[in-house]
């Protein structure tokens, strides 16, 4: 760190031995779309002696940095990294990350603009906060499955192994709720050795049973001392508890999340592990749904994909298949009847082309359907709301309306593959991202960060803390370009009510993401790369 460029003007940071910095709560703002929580809220999930690390520089730089071990335990020695001395990696020019880089969260800039916030940059350091025999570490693995569970699995503890000499591993069986009730799997190279060509992970996953206090019991009473945490937001923002919990009583134990979900929703990272595998899976469904409609008069095809909040597999796979008409996700709200709504769009489509594939996230439409099926308010054991099958609901309703009408006979065939695209193994471009995701979680936690979870920001591996992983959920932005590159290849229509349209435009320029703030277009949400390309 350039110590005489950091200004004091913000937070008032301090230097401790690690050459990381700590500050009094900081001015962390946040954009206003529905699913971001407000500064405020986001310390509403944290304890309230949460103390985010903000560093502030020249020309508008900002360090979000993430906890360190010795931020509270003082005196914590230091050993040299043992990758110093293995063969593979003692050929390597400048093997180790600099303790001084950061990773841009924005990298479309004018200028004259901020430089805006950073992210620690993840690799090995020169002097690492373990000795090799002193790491016990387990991973658990939890919430929804998702392709390349077993690789991140199998390379945090090859890389263990193999990096820093760490021989001590369990793996927590089911989920949170078996650091308390269920015995531990060890984990060595040999066990794991081919597990990455499964679906699933081996450690098996749960949701709900999350209890802090009998979670970090546990972590004391086996004397673990590095925790990885592979999960989706409900599970980061239990990894957050448990790392309060754990600097709370002061133990020196990192903990460090890794990011998963199918559905691609976890905010500030690139893209989130197993949805290459899932989109591609989804073409498989996808091709089925459009053979079996081109092959019989007036055929529909209807395929249903996961995404409860977000409908970036169904957006991604409808793109990347070109035979789709249609994509319904759940931020893009749609109506059924009338001028523009779906059926008249079906009506068109089977005119035009005698057949129509229609893909659909399992979280579109979920506002008709309670309208017509009151009941349930259903919840899993993790708090999510369970959602009604809107599948199963359009076929009925497409098939009522056309029967209803007498217009045409139609021929719909209804594909639901939603398991089907989590349950297999990663592909090739996953499986090296969860080795890059692992390894990088494996260095921060030998380096002493904790309380972070790591993801690629602008393809630059880097450790950010939880709350900016938990404090909103990423979706589809449909007033962004990919979303109008979508509606391009499909033609469908945008379904807006064209007198919004009109009354939404301006005689002025828009505001651009870049000059609206960070991550925030217009008021709503932007993924770095998947969105804003
Ligand atoms: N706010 C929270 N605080 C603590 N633990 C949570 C919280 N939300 C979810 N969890 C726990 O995280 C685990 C996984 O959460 P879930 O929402 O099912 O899946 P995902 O992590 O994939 O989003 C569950 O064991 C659940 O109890
Ligand atoms: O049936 P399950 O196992 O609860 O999973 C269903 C849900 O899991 C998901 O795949 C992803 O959810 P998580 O990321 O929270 O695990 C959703 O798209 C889907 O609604
Ligand atoms: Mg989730």
């Amino acid at each position: 760190m350039n110590t005489a460029r950091i200004s004091s003007t913000i937070c008032s940071p301090k230097f401790d031995s690690s050459n990381s910095i700590t500050s009094r709560k900081g001015s962390v703002s946040f954009c206003g779309n529905s699913r971001v929580r407000s500064s405020r809220a986001v310390m509403g999930l944290l304890s309230t002696d949460y103390k985010p690390k903000i560093v502030t520089g020249d020309a508008g730089y900002v360090l979000e940095d993430v906890p360190h071990l010795s931020d509270y335990i003082p005196d914590l020695p230091t050993f040299h990294n043992p990758l110093q001395d293995n063969p593979a990696y003692s050929v390597v020019k400048q093997y180790f990350v600099n303790v001084d880089d950061t990773v841009a969260q924005k990298i479309v800039v004018h200028k004259d603009s901020p430089r805006g916030i950073h992210f620690r940059r993840a690799g090995p350091r020169q002097r690492v906060y373990f000795e090799s025999d002193e790491v016990h570490a387990c991973i658990v693995t939890c919430g929804g499955l998702c392709p390349g569970l077993n690789t991140v699995i199998r390379e945090i503890v090859c890389g263990l192994y193999h990096m820093y000499g760490v021989t001590k591993v369990l793996g927590i069986d089911g989920g949170y709720k078996g650091f308390y009730s269920r015995n531990t799997i060890p984990l060595t190279p040999k066990v794991v050795n081919d597990i990455h060509k499964r679906g699933g992970t081996i450690l098996g996953t749960s949701r709900g049973g999350h209890d802090t206090s009998k979670i970090v019991d546990s972590i004391q009473d086996r004397g673990i001392n590095q925790v990885y945490i592979i999960g989706g937001d409900g599970t980061q923002k239990g990894a957050s508890v448990i790392f309060e919990e754990v600097k709370r009583r002061g133990l020196k134990v990192a903990v460090a999340g890794i990011p998963k979900t199918i559905d691609n929703d976890i905010p500030v990272i690139d893209r989130s592990f197993g949805f290459d595998t899932a989109v591609e899976e989804a073409q498989r469904a996808i091709n089925a749904a459009h053979v079996e409609a081109e092959s019989i008069e007036n055929g529909i095809g209807v395929v249903k994909l996961m995404g409860r909040y977000s409908g970036f597999i169904a957006m991604y796979a409808t793109l990347a298949s070109r035979d789709v008409d249609c994509c319904l996700i759940p931020e893009s709200p749609f109506f059924l009847e009338g001028p523009s709504g779906l059926f008249e769009y079906i009506e068109k489509r089977l005119k035009e082309n005698g057949h129509m594939v229609i893909v659909m996230a399992e979280g579109a439409g979920q506002d008709l359907l309670s309208e017509s099926i009151r009941s349930m308010d259903q919840k899993d054991a993790s708090g999510n709301k369970l959602l009604q099958d809107v599948g199963l609901w359009i076929c009925q309703r497409i098939k009522d309306h056309f029967a209803r009408q007498n217009k045409m006979a139609i021929n719909l065939k209804y594909i639901d593959p939603t398991y089907m695209i989590r349950a297999i193994p990663s592909n090739a471009s996953d499986n090296v991202y969860c080795t890059l995701l692992a390894q990088s979680a494996v260095h921060g936690a030998m380096a002493g960060y904790t309380g972070f979870t790591v993801g690629p920001v602008n393809g630059r591996h880097s450790y950010i803390p939880f709350y900016r992983i938990t404090e909103t959920q990423n979706q589809v932005v449909i007033t962004d370009r990919m979303w109008a590159r979508l509606l391009s290849s499909t033609n469908q229509p945008s379904f807006l009510n064209p007198k919004d349209v009109i009354e939404g435009k301006t005689e002025e320029e828009p505001v651009t993401q870049l000059l609206n703030g960070e991550n925030c277009a217009n008021g709503k949400l932007v993924n770095n790369e998947i969105s804003n390309i």
